[in-house]
């Protein structure tokens, strides 16, 4: 039966003792980067997915920066549904071939996301076709809050925070809903991006979503122009607290995280890890924005398919960081 079984798995939540020291208090890292398709992806994409194919739908289409269109080959192909990607022109050349591996017919268009997803929306109003969104759905949202749930199975008592990085708003949107649902809901959301990618604070400080002139960030995973508005409504619902770091950092933080723990995640993954290796959890407490005392903090280790070792390197250099 379609839809019986979700696609995604349960991923460890493991203390990090490096991290640990670093922070200064128990840090809790949710390992996405293991998830299948190699990131939290696939929570909310193979659920939309299975809800498309439920309903009738023949042919699926995303635009993606990468993970988002891996995670949709992946349900595609579990489900036995054609399935078209569509990436902006300088997606990496092994995030072609993996799509591709998976079955997925690939069109390059467009220089960032946005563009490639105009793309994607005329595709899908063939008769039968259905658009992925990478991260504006509810029924996305509905899948990532599946994260949740695990942290409740695996601590039992809430965290003192929940830090995430944000793209488009999928996945923090997905977590706001799996707070409340477990009843969280007082639980602080730290939202971190890469400056150049910062879409969602744009809109805090503006009070609507806001588009940015372009993507400037090495964080392509990052890359949308204009966060979901959906993300605005969270930050009324539960306390968002929204941090911006530079790539510099993001890539540091890949760096000494490989070095910590021995596994490589994107840039995107590098800017939730920034707020421990950059001690931007420490200044909201010095700053009385989240409390002196937490008793613990949960890291949400996005993962992501777009990195390898020389990839690393290029970007150390070019961003001049240790
Ligand atoms: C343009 O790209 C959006 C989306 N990446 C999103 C993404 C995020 C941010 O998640 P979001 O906030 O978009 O739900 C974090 N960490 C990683 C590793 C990601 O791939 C994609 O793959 O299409």
């Amino acid at each position: 039966r379609v839809g019986a079984e979700p696609f995604h798995r349960v991923t460890p939540l493991l203390e990090s003792w490096a991290l640990s020291q670093v922070a200064g208090m128990p840090v809790f890292l949710k390992y996405e980067n293991v998830q299948i398709a190699g990131s939290f992806k696939i929570r909310g994409i193979g659920h939309f997915c299975q809800q498309m194919a439920k309903r009738g739908c023949r042919h699926l289409v995303c635009s993606s920066g990468g993970n988002a269109g891996i995670a949709a080959a992946y349900s595609a192909h579990k489900l036995g549904i054609p399935v078209t990607i569509v990436l902006p022109e300088g997606t990496s050349v092994q995030v072609v071939r993996r799509l591709e591996g998976e079955g997925a017919e690939v069109q390059l268009t467009g220089k960032v996301w946005d563009e490639a997803n105009v793309k994607a929306q005329e595709l899908a109003t063939r008769d039968g076709w259905v658009n992925v969104s990478p991260f504006d759905h509810p029924l996305i949202w509905e899948g990532h809050a599946s994260l949740v749930r695990e942290l409740k199975e695996s601590l039992g008592t809430p965290p003192g925070a929940v830090v995430l990085a944000v793209g488009g708003g999928g996945l923090l949107a997905g977590v706001t809903a799996g707070l409340l649902e477990v009843g969280w809901q007082h639980v602080p959301i730290v939202a971190m991006e890469t400056r150049g990618a910062h879409s969602f604070n744009a809109a805090l400080q503006a009070g609507r979503p806001v588009t940015l002139p372009d993507i400037t960030s090495v964080a392509r995973s990052l890359g949308a122009k204009t966060v979901a508005a959906r993300t605005l409504e969270c930050a009324k619902e539960c306390e968002v607290l929204s941090e911006v770091v530079e790539d510099r950092e993001a890539v540091s933080a890949v760096q000494r995280f490989l070095d910590d723990e021995r596994m490589l995640v994107e840039p995107a993954c590098g800017a939730a890890l920034a707020s421990i290796y950059s001690g931007i959890l420490w200044r909201l407490q010095a700053e009385g924005r989240l409390s002196s005392t937490l008793a613990s903090v949960v890291v949400i280790v996005c993962g992501g398919n777009n990195i390898s070792s020389q990839q690393l390197q290029e970007l150390k250099i070019q961003l001049g960081c240790s």
